[in-house]
C-alpha cells in the first residue's frame, strides 16, 4: 500500500513507513505572525525564471507538477534566506475538496483554498536527488491562493488538465513563466522544515510569501477535476492533498518584513 491522503494511507499513517514524520523539523506548520521574529539581515528574494526551461506537466498521483530543465542556471532562486544558487526543479499545488481548506501552511489557523510550491535545489550538490538528502539541500517558495478574480496566468496551467486527468499522464508544457504566479509583494516568512510528502526529508528551507494570489472558485473546481486514480481504476477525485500543520518543536520562524 503506497502513501496517499485517504483515511487508510494518509498523513496520520505516514509515520508507519516514514518515522521521520515525527521528526524535529517537519512541515507544514501554522505560521503565527505575532510570534515570527523580524530579521533585518534577511535579503529580498531573487527569483529569475526562464520560460524556455519549462518542460512538461505530469499527474504524479499526489498532485500535478510542472517540471523544468535544471541542467543549467537559467531558472534560479538566490538571496532571500539562502546562500548560493538554487535551481528550479518543479512547481505543484495542494488544494481542498472545498474552498475553506486546501493549503498546507496556515496563518494563525487560517486555511487557504490552495498553496503553490516552487521547488528548488542547492547547486552545491551534484543533483536534485543528492540535495534532497542534505539539511540545506532544498528551498521551496510557498504562495497562498485566495478566492477572488480569475487568475489568467494560472489558467494556462489549468488548460492542460484535460490530458493529464489520470495518475501517470504527462504532456509537454512549454514557455511558461512561473514568475507570473507570484504575488506583487515578496515579503516572506522562513523556517527550517521538510518535504510535506513522504519521504518527508528534513532538507527544506521554507520560504512562505505573506501575500496570496487570486484564484476564482471556478478555477478551484478545475483543480478538483483531476484524479488520484489511474486510467481503468475506480475514479477518485484529487482533492484534500494537503498535510496538516506539524509541531514547531522549538523552531524559529523569521519574517523578512516588519
Ligand atoms: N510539498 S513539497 O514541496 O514538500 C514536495 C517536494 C518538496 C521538495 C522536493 C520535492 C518535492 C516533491 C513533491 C512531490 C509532490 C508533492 C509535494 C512535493
Ligand atoms: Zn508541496
Amino acid at each position: 500500500m503506497s502513501w496517499g491522503y485517504a483515511a487508510n494511507n494518509g498523513p496520520d499513517k505516514w509515520a508507519d513507513n516514514f518515522p521521520i514524520a515525527n521528526g524535529p523539523r517537519q512541515s507544514p506548520i501554522d505560521i503565527v505572525p505575532g510570534e515570527a521574529s523580524y530579521d533585518a539581515g534577511l535579503k529580498a528574494l531573487n527569483l529569475k525564471y526562464d520560460p524556455s526551461t519549462c518542460l512538461d506537466i505530469l499527474n504524479n498521483g499526489h498532485s500535478f507538477q510542472v517540471t523544468f530543465v535544471d541542467d543549467n542556471d537559467s531558472s534560479t532562486l538566490t538571496d532571500g534566506p539562502i546562500s548560493g544558487i538554487y535551481r528550479l526543479k518543479q512547481f505543484h499545488f495542494h488544494w481542498g475538496a472545498s474552498d475553506d481548506k486546501g493549503s498546507e501552511h496556515t496563518v494563525a489557523g487560517t486555511k487557504y483554498p490552495a498553496e503553490l510550491h516552487l521547488v528548488h535545489w542547492n547547486t552545491k550538490y551534484a543533483s536534485f536527488g543528492e540535495a534532497a538528502s542534505q539539511p540545506d539541500g532544498l528551498a521551496v517558495v510557498g504562495v497562498f491562493l485566495q478566492i477572488g478574480a480569475e487568475n489568467a496566468n494560472l489558467q494556462k496551467v489549468l488548460d492542460a488538465f484535460d490530458v493529464i486527468k489520470a495518475k501517470g499522464k504527462q504532456t509537454s508544457f512549454a514557455d511558461f513563466d512561473p514568475a507570473t504566479l507570484l504575488p506583487g509583494c515578496l515579503d516572506y516568512w522562513t523556517y527550517d522544515g521538510s518535504l510535506t510528502t513522504p519521504p518527508l526529508l528534513e532538507s527544506v528551507t521554507w520560504i512562505v510569501c505573506k501575500e496570496p494570489v487570486s484564484v476564482s472558485s471556478e478555477q478551484m473546481a478545475k483543480f478538483r477535476s483531476l484524479l488520484f486514480s489511474a486510467e481503468g481504476e475506480a475514479e477518485c477525485c484529487m482533492v484534500d492533498n494537503y498535510r496538516p500543520p506539524q509541531p514547531l518543536k522549538g523552531r524559529a520562524v523569521r519574517a523578512s518584513f516588519q
